[in-house]
Formats: structure tokens, sequence, C-alpha cells
């Protein structure tokens, strides 16, 4: 059987792939055909092992689509330049899809759930969340969006989570996702009319290796959200969705939920499962800021 690769001649970027929902994002875009370029923290592989970031891109190609691993801190704004660098030098220019969602602060917040903001050191707790998940996707945006104005194309889904909307974790998670939130939103309007759709995405619980290590194996709290949660590749299934959709326009600096297009695209996870539907109260809030935050209307009341 010859498999439909609707995403073949596409170059996409997936920051922090090396595991998570980075990981399964990337193996769903190269399963439909794409380039796909996947980033993680510099990381040396013992005796001639594969790093499992090269384990990621390899994985890329055997499913049918190109993978390449480029090691970038993206704690590190030049090397992120750099990186953009090589993605339009080998490309000539071309990038398609840029999935911002490299993440330094898992660690941090498993392991400070439970603790007051006022409690912990300041510094760390804000930067592990927001350096890399926060700045460097607005760093990233700014370089991608210089590829993608003069092809009048492209799409950038910035990864976010409910913690945009109400208190999850942590005081640093919530203020790094409300603000992911409004980079997708407000990057939409400067983007309108050049071909380049922004959106934020929220994936509900993810069944991650991290998030099975700190709560699958012991009684928790968030165990059992977590025991029937989505899987890794599910966000990637709705991003492929998205990315062919001709009609995405109408999304245009939304905030979206896998649930939403899951049920939207009829995407199904492992076992034939859908997440949960995003609860009606917050499903009503997405609507409302949707609804205020449409880049034309903004433009529109912009200009009186
Ligand atoms: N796990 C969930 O249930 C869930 C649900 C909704 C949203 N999210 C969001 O999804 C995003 C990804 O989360 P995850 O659970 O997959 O996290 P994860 O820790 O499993 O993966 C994060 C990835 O980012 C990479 N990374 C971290 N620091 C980096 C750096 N300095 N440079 C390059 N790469 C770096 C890691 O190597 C890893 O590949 C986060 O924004 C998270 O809040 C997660």
């Amino acid at each position: 059987m010859t498999l439909i690769r609707p995403l073949s001649n596409h170059v996409a970027l997936v920051t922090g792939a090396s595991r998570g929902i980075g990981r399964g994002i990337a193996l769903q875009l190269g399963e439909a055909g794409a380039k796909v370029y996947v980033t993680g923290r510099p990381q040396k592989n013992s005796e001639g092992k594969q790093t499992p970031l090269e384990k990621v891109a390899a994985e890329i190609t055997q499913r049918g689509g190109v993978g390449v691993a480029i090691f970038c801190d993206h704690s590190n704004p030049d090397k992120v330049k750099d990186l953009f660098e090589q993605i339009k030098k080998e490309n000539d220019g071309q990038l398609d899809i840029l999935v911002n969602n490299a993440y330094a602060g898992v660690d941090f917040v498993f392991e400070n759930a439970t603790n007051k903001f006022f409690d912990l050191d300041p510094v760390e707790s804000f930067d592990s969340a927001n350096n890399v998940g926060l700045r460097n996707h607005y760093i990233c945006a700014v370089y991608a969006s210089r590829l993608m104005i003069p092809r009048k194309q492209g799409l950038i889904v910035t990864i976010s989570s409910l913690g945009g909307m109400g208190y999850l974790f942590d005081v640093a998670y919530g203020v790094g996702k409300a603000g992911c939130d409004k980079l997708a939103s407000d990057m939409a309007v400067d983007l309108l009319n050049t071909g380049i759709l922004s959106v934020s995405l929220w994936p509900g619980a993810v069944r991650t290796e991290a998030v099975q290590e700190a709560f699958l194996k012991t009684d928790n709290p968030f165990k059992k959200i977590f025991e029937k949660g989505e899987s890794v590749e599910y966000s990637g299934k709705c991003i492929v969705a998205l990315a062919t959709d001709t009609e995405r326009e109408k999304f245009n600096g939304n905030i979206l939920t896998t649930a939403l297009l899951g049920r939207k695209y009829n995407i199904f996870d492992e076992g034939n499962t859908q997440p949960m539907e995003t609860r009606p109260r917050f499903q009503k809030y997405l609507n409302v800021v949707n609804e205020l935050r449409t880049p034309a209307d903004f433009r529109k009341n912009l200009e009186g």
C-alpha cells in the first residue's frame, strides 16, 4: 500500500524534539513526508551510539520523511540564529512549518508543583519556564517569519497549555503559557495578509517519558489525569491535519486544543481513542478570547 504523504516538499522545524511532545510532532510530520529539522541540547554520543535526537531524526527518515538532527541550545540566541542560517542555506530559503515546542522547565515544574511561588528561587523558577519556553519561541518566530514571508506561506504553531488560562503547576509556568498564547495571536496580527498562519496549540495531558516517570509510577494527585492522557504523537497528527487544511486561515491567531482539532479532523489516538473534549466552560473562554483576538478585526479596530 502506498502511503499518501501530504507534506512531501515541505520543510519543517520542531524545536526540542529529542523526547516528549516535540518528538511525537516531528515523527508525524516526517510520516507525512516532510523534511524535518529536529533540535535538542548538545549531547555527546557515547561509543559511537546515536543520541536520542539522532534516533528521532533516523526514525523520521524511516517513516518516509527526511530527518535532520541539529544540536542547538535554545537558551542561546546566537545558536538559534545559526540554526536558521543553516536551514536557509540547506533549503534555498524554504521553511514551511515552525513548531515552537522546546521547553526546559519540566523537571523543575514536576519537582516544585506543590510549592508556592514565594518559596522558590525567583530567577530559577522564572527562567526555567520562560527562557527557552517563551523568549526563545519569540526569537525563532522572528527568524522563521523572515524565511516564510518572501515565499508567502507558512505555519507557526506555538505549543502552550491550559496553564495559559488557569492556574496549573506554578506561577511562572502559567505566566509563560499565557505569554505563548499572546505571542501566537499578536504575531497573527503582524502576519496578516502575508500568507503565514500563527496559532497556539494546547495538547491535553500527554503521556510523555517525563510524565510516565514522575506521575504514573506512584500514587499522586496527577496520576488520574495523565493515565488517560494523549500519546506524544497526537499533537503531531493535529498539526499535520491543520497544515494540510486549505481553509486553515480561519484559525489565524487562535488558541486551539488537540481535543477540538481531533474532533474537527476526525483524528484518533492509540487504541482508537480521542482526548476528552475541552470542558464547556474552558471552550467558552477560548471562544471569547479567540473572537477578541481575530487579527483582521483587531487591525480594523486599530485603524478605527
Ligand atoms: N506533557 C504534557 O502533558 C503537556 C501538556 C500540554 C502542554 N505541554 C507543553 O508541551 C511542551 C513540551 O513539553 P514536554 O512535556 O514534551 O517536555 P519534555 O521535557 O518531555 O521535552 C522538552 C524538549 O525540549 C528540549 N529542550 C529543553 N531545553 C532545551 C534547550 N535549552 N535547547 C534545546 N532543546 C531543549 C528537551 O531536550 C526536550 O526534547 C511544553 O511547553 C509543555 O508545557 C505538555
